[in-house]
């Protein structure tokens, strides 16, 4: 079993999953402000110079959420999570760690600021859909380049507003994430969409093979460094391969503002072919869904640790996590936010954090030598690995941030002081 580096104790959450069964005797309507009466009351809808409801979110446990729609119309499927961050929505759309899922936004004014070009995380949104309570009427930035419904119709990506966030947040609390079918569709039956919802899994699923890249490539940044937070240099340059199972722009900045050149490889990328480039270190990227549903992965993973110093974050911290023999599960609702507190079980440092995962690490399941760095103060779940004696290190949560605070910063610092260790006494 994994040691912690204090005495404090460690929580292993119990696994949780969806009931499938369940079977409300009938469909809840929730809409919000405007009753039925309300909307009768009014002699002709079609004057109204608002937009009135044309959405539905329609969740696995029967209730139905009216709604407006912005972005894409149609009808798609997705795991429903909630999402704490303040400001940083652009980040989030584009974190390919969201494919398959639908981000609930807590704050609930979103889209005051439009999009820019420099703060896509990565080539496109693979996340299914946006649910927000309210879409800002204006759209005020001096680096702002489109409104975010422009954004997200272009990207072909659903939203919908006036929807009661709040109450669907405290739902999926209680309950646990659920599955939801979000639609545009006036021909398709509430009890359609409600089955469509139930016979959807995202569990046991490769999501991993969708969003990475198809080709190795060197890691060269287009953003205006104007927005880079800078530090000073090493002074030596570390080659490191990152391994792209959802990579996000902002790890590969923060690398490369560390002195690291990057060279950067599909999923599927063979551990031989990695160890024949003589990196000085290996990263194992975020990335979406079930981590015990990608084993090529897990090989991958296997075949590398020991011979070169690695670092895993998020996924990549699962994936160490199973190729060193331990288990992970399913969380009940996940960590998505910009506010997570972490403790640094060596310093014990709290940092905030940003997070965006529903699986964890067991660490009951590690074997000896393994220790526990850090936990998720909210939870006491695992939130840090290491190995020193094979040169691996890892965190459960966002280094990068983006959206974020920098709090955490410090691991790619400890990244590059291990491949440095490592190479000085080669
Ligand atoms: N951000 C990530 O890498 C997410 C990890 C994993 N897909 C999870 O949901 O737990």
């Amino acid at each position: 079993m994994a040691t912690a580096a204090t005495n404090l104790a460690l929580v292993k959450p119990s696994t949780f999953s969806v009931p499938k069964s369940r079977n409300p005797s009938k469909l809840r309507v929730f809409t919000l402000r405007c009753s039925s009466a309300t909307a009768n009351a009014v002699p002709d809808l079609a004057e109204r110079p608002w937009k009135t409801a044309d959405a539905r979110l329609v969740l696995e446990d029967g209730s139905i959420w009216r709604a407006k729609s912005f972005g894409a119309s149609g009808t798609q499927v997705g795991e429903v999570v909630f999402n704490t961050s303040l400001t940083g929505y652009q980040e989030i759309l584009t974190d390919p760690s969201y494919a398959g899922q639908f981000v609930l936004m807590t704050n609930p004014h979103i889209g005051n600021s439009g999009v820019n070009f420099d703060d896509e995380e990565s080539r496109q949104c693979f996340l299914g859909g946006l649910v927000i309570r309210n879409l800002s009427i204006s759209t005020s930035n001096y680096r702002c380049a489109e409104t975010l419904g422009d954004y997200l119709a272009e990207r072909n990506i659903m939203g919908i507003y006036d929807v009661d966030t709040r109450a669907i947040t405290r739902r999926l609390r209680q309950d646990g994430s659920l599955i939801g079918v979000l639609s545009t569709e006036e021909t398709k039956s509430d009890e359609e969409l409600l089955e469509m919802s139930r016979s959807w899994d995202i569990v046991g699923v490769d999501l991993i093979s969708g969003v990475s890249c198809k080709s190795p490539h060197e890691w060269v940044d287009k953003t205006n460094s104007e927005w880079e937070f800078k530090n000073s240099k090493d002074g030596e340059a570390f080659r490191v391969v990152a391994y792209d199972f959802g990579i996000k722009h902002n790890i590969l900045r923060r690398l490369a503002s560390y002195g690291c050149k990057i060279t950067v490889v599909p999923s599927t990328w063979p551990a031989s072919e990695t160890l024949k480039m003589k990196p000085d270190g290996v990263l194992f990227s975020n990335g979406p869904g079930d981590p015990s549903a990608v084993p090529y992965a897990v090989e991958t993973v296997k075949e590398i640790l020991g011979k070169v110093p690695v670092f895993g974050i998020c996924m990549g911290h699962q994936l160490l996590g199973l190729a060193l023999g331990g288990t992970t599960f399913k969380m009940k609702f996940g960590h998505h936010g910009g506010n997570h507190p972490v403790r640094n079980l060596r310093t014990g440092h709290v940092e905030i954090s940003a997070q965006n995962h529903n699986y964890a690490v067991d660490p009951t399941s590690l074997p000896d030598g393994v220790e526990v760095t850090r936990v998720n103060l909210n939870d006491g779940s695992c939130a840090g690995l290491a190995y020193p004696a094979r040169n691996i290190m890892s965190i459960q949560y966002h280094p990068e941030a983006s959206p974020g605070p920098h709090d955490s910063d410090y691991a790619f610092r400890e990244f590059i002081a291990l491949m440095k260790r490592v190479k000085v006494n080669a």
